[in-house]
């Protein structure tokens, strides 16, 4: 594995989005990109499509982890998310990662684990914040089955559901609450 390409963390300004499996991450980051002009980075998004790029060596990892709702090893995630970045930071055009010399970022389902939090923090930047959304398992597993209609996601089945909310629970409610102990999570809820 080649190291994390390395870009001044301090010109980067990093926001982390949290919450549940269907809270809303994605559908909140779509607004606060349109009215603050973030770079939106879903981890899910760029796992699936480094599972569906021709001669990835991670394609049936990453496709057995989600199928599963596990989480996909850390080097794989975060250098995936690193090159974004860096690729986002390259880019000229306003809004998109590159605002007033300073590169915002919205990453979204990103850290689900304690180890790829201590890591991205050492190795890439420290967040200034977590968004954290929350709602009832019964919202989100309402939402996921309806999503699952139409969004062709292996894991938007009960089954994997179940399993993606265990983890949730286990392993990113440590994450959520170790930030929480920083001061640095805003939680968000919603009731339907
Ligand atoms: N506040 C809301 N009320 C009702 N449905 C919502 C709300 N937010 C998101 N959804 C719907 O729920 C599903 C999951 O939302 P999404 O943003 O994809 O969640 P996540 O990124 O957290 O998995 C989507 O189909 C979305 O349209
Ligand atoms: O940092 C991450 C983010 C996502 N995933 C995997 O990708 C799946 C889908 O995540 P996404 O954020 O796209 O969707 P959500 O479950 O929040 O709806 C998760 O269940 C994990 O298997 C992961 O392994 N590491």
């Amino acid at each position: 594995m080649t190291p994390v390409p390395v870009f001044d963390r301090n010109k980067v300004t990093v926001i982390f989005v949290l919450g549940g499996p269907g809270a809303g991450k994605g559908t909140q980051c779509a607004h606060l990109v349109e009215d603050f002009a973030f770079c939106h980075l879903s981890a899910g998004d760029l796992l699936r499509a480094e599972q569906h790029r021709e001669g990835s060596q991670f394609g049936e990892l990453i496709r057995n982890c989600i199928r599963e709702g596990n989480i996909v090893p850390l080097e794989v995630t975060i250098k995936l998310l690193a090159n974004a970045m860096k690729a986002a930071l390259q880019e000229e055009r306003p809004g998109v990662g590159w605002n007033e010399g300073r590169g915002r970022f919205l990453i979204d389902g990103f850290p689900r684990k304690m180890d790829q939090a201590i890591k991205f923090d050492e190795e890439v930047c420290e967040a200034s914040m977590v968004l954290f959304f929350s709602t009832t398992e019964e919202v989100m597993l309402a939402r996921l089955l309806e999503r699952g209609k139409t969004s062709g996601r292996e894991d938007d089945n009960e089954e994997s559901i179940k399993k993606r909310f265990n983890t949730y629970k286990v392993t990113t409610m440590p994450v959520i609450e170790h930030y929480e102990a920083l001061g640095k999570v805003v939680e968000v809820g919603s009731a339907a």
